[in-house]
C-alpha cells in the first residue's frame, strides 16, 4: 500500500481578538515548536511554511452592534483570506494554525475564493453560529459560521472592516461533530436551517465510525466537493486538551478525535484544515499545555496520512544478512 502524497501549506494566524483571553495568539508557534513540519515531512508530505500573517495594528476598536473588536477581527480575516487563497493557488492543502476560531471566517472565505463550493466539517464543543444580535457575549469566535452561510446573510448587520466578506457556504454543506454547549439562538438556527449535527449524544449513540459514515453520506449526497475541516481543539475532552479558552466536560476522546482526521484523510478530498483555540495561558501546568499541543499536532498528522497501524515506504524490504 502506498501513502497518499500530501502537499501542505502552513499559515500561522496569531490573533486572539475574537475572544477575551490572551495567549491563544501563541498557538501557531507552539504547534510549530512541537515539530509539526518535521513530523509531516517524516510521513512523506511535502511542506511549505508560509509563516505567520503579519496582522495590521488597529487603533480604537469600540463594539458595534455588540460585536467586540470588530475592526481588528475584520481586517485580520481579510488578510488571512488572502493568505489562504495564495496557499490554495499554489496547489497545497492549507493548514491554518490559530489563534481563535473567528479566524475560520478568513480561512473558509479564502479557501472558497479559490475552490468554489465547499463541504465544511466543524469539529467543536460549540456551534459558533451566533449572529451579532443573538450572541450572548459579543465575542466573534462564537459567531464565524453566521457570517459565512448564505442563509443567515439577512441577519448580519453592517460591521466595520467586514465589507470585503460575502457568504460562501450553504447550510446543507455544513456538518457539526462534538456539540455539547450551544446557545438558544444557535440551537434555533441549527434546527430552523436543518443543519446536520452530531452532538456528543449522537457520538455516544452511534459511535464515531457511524458518525463519520453518516457525515460523508450527507456531504456527498449531492456530489463531492473539497472539504474544509475546521477543528476547534475544545472539541476534545478537557482531560486531553485542557489548555483552551472555553473547555466543556464530556468531549471527544483522543481516539475519537484522531479517527475523525483519519476518515477525512481517506476521503482524499481534504483541501483545507484549521486547528484553533490552543491557549497555553489556559493550561494549569506544562503537562496540560504539552498534552494540548501534542494532541493538536497528532490531529493534523492524522489529516495528512498518519495511520495508527503504521506504514512503510513502497520500496521497503527486509535487509538480507
Ligand atoms: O458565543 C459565545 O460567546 C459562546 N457561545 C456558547 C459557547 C461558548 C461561546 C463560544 C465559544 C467559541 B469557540 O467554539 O470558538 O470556542
Ligand atoms: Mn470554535
Ligand atoms: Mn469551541
Ligand atoms: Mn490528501
Amino acid at each position: 500500500f502506498t501513502r497518499g502524497h500530501h502537499s501542505v501549506g502552513i499559515v500561522g494566524a496569531p490573533s486572539w481578538k475574537g475572544q477575551p483571553r490572551a495567549g491563544v495568539e501563541e498557538g501557531p508557534d507552539l504547534i510549530r515548536g512541537a515539530g509539526l513540519v518535521e513530523k509531516l515531512k517524516g510521513q512523506g508530505c511535502t511542506v511549505k511554511d508560509y509563516g505567520n500573517v503579519p496582522f495590521d495594528e488597529v487603533a480604537s476598536d469600540e463594539p458595534v452592534h455588540g460585536v467586540k473588536r470588530p475592526r481588528a477581527v475584520g481586517r485580520a480575516n481579510e488578510q488571512l483570506s488572502n493568505a489562504v487563497a495564495r496557499v490554495k493557488r499554489d496547489g497545497h492543502t492549507s493548514v491554518m494554525l490559530g489563534g481563535d476560531h473567528s479566524l475560520a471566517i478568513g480561512s473558509i472565505h479564502g479557501h472558497a475564493s479559490c475552490r468554489g463550493e465547499l463541504s465544511v466539517v466543524w469539529v467543536d464543543a460549540h456551534a459558533d453560529i451566533n449572529t451579532p444580535l443573538t450572541s450572548p457575549t459579543g465575542n466573534i469566535h462564537g459567531q464565524p459560521m453566521s457570517y459565512l452561510i448564505h442563509e443567515l446573510h439577512s441577519k448580519i448587520p453592517t460591521i466595520p472592516n467586514f465589507s470585503w466578506l460575502t457568504p460562501c457556504v450553504r447550510a446543507k454543506d455544513l456538518v457539526y461533530i462534538g456539540l455539547r454547549d450551544v446557545d438558544p439562538g444557535e440551537h434555533f438556527i441549527l434546527k430552523n436551517l436543518n443543519i446536520k449535527m452530531f452532538s456528543m449524544t449522537e457520538v455516544d449513540r452511534l459511535g464515531i465510525a457511524k458518525v463519520m459514515e453518516q457525515t460523508c453520506d450527507h456531504l456527498f449526497s449531492r456530489g463531492k466537493k473539497p472539504i474544509h475541516l475546521s477543528y476547534d481543539i475544545d472539541a476534545l475532552d478537557p482531560s486531553i486538551a485542557p489548555a483552551t479558552g472555553t473547555p466543556v466536560t464530556g468531549g471527544l476522546t483522543y481516539r475519537e478525535g484522531i479517527y475523525i482526521t483519519e476518515l477525512i484523510c481517506q476521503t482524499g478530498l481534504l483541501s483545507a484544515v484549521d486547528m484553533v483555540e490552543v491557549n497555553p495561558k489556559r493550561g494549569g501546568s506544562d503537562a496540560e499545555i504539552s498534552s494540548t499541543v501534542t494532541t493538536a499536532v497528532d490531529l493534523l498528522l492524522g489529516c495528512f496520512g498518519r495511520v495508527r497501524e503504521g506504514s512503510h515506504p513502497p520500496d521497503y524490504h527486509v535487509p538480507k544478512p
